[in-house]
């Protein structure tokens, strides 16, 4: 099916690609960032992970002439009602400015106690063949946690030194890159790639 050993990846965000890199690592699949491909970034114009990641796929594999990855992720609070969302990258203005939306997020919930400050990453994942794949492969991955009252951890990036990792005791940012790619929103969303994909990645 996905017989091409090279793949581009739809994205621009470092923290994002170096996780990549360590998921794909085992696959025997050559992975460029569309950076690195004279690939831009197109506006996220859409109100779901979903279509945004659509967006973002099809963009990279038209201009590449490769089959494109794409993820588009964010953070859902249950006391913001699910914001930011699809908005996550945005929340405090653009340019997107991780230390901004982590200040804009903590004033959001200073009233907000401890029982009440739950959330979840959301990671959707598309891998389009080509520009033209009818059949796109949609994946979904959630990491449930809460949201702390102060940033902890220099690790990751965006919200990870918010993030509580109930089980571990800790921030994502505290985390092991070995045990986030584990666990995470986007290590689960791969694993349900790598498992859908079967026979054809290594
Ligand atoms: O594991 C994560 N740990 C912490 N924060 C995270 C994570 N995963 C997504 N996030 C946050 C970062 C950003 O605020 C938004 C993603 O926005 P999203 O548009 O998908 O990515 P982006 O604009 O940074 O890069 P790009 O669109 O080029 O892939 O959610
Ligand atoms: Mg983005």
């Amino acid at each position: 099916m996905t017989s091409d050993r090279h793949w581009v990846l739809a994205s621009n965000n470092a923290g994002k690609i170096a996780e990549f890199n360590r998921l794909l690592q085992p696959w025997g699949i050559e992975v460029s960032a569309q950076k690195d491909l004279g690939v831009d970034s197109p506006e996220e114009t859409a109100t779901t992970f979903v279509e945004n990641a659509l967006i973002k796929a099809r963009h990279a594999a038209r201009i590449s002439g490769l089959p494109a990855l794409a993820d588009d992720s964010g953070l859902a609070v249950d006391a913001l009602g699910g914001a930011p969302g699809v908005y996550s990258a945005r929340y405090a203005g653009e340019p997107a400015d991780d230390d901004a939306n982590n200040r804009k997020l903590l004033d959001a919930l200073a009233n907000v106690p401890d029982a009440k400050r739950t959330a979840r990453f959301h990671c959707v994942l598309v891998l389009m063949r080509s520009a033209e794949d009818p059949i796109p492969m949609i994946c979904h991955g959630q990491w449930p946690g809460r949201i702390a009252r102060e940033t902890t951890g220099g690790g990751g990036f965006g919200y990870d030194p918010l993030f509580l990792v109930p089980e571990d005791g800790c921030t994502a940012a505290e985390l092991p890159a070995q045990r986030k790619a584990q666990v995470s929103h986007r290590g689960r969303a791969m694993a349900e790639l790598r498992e859908r994909l079967g026979d054809s990645v290594a």
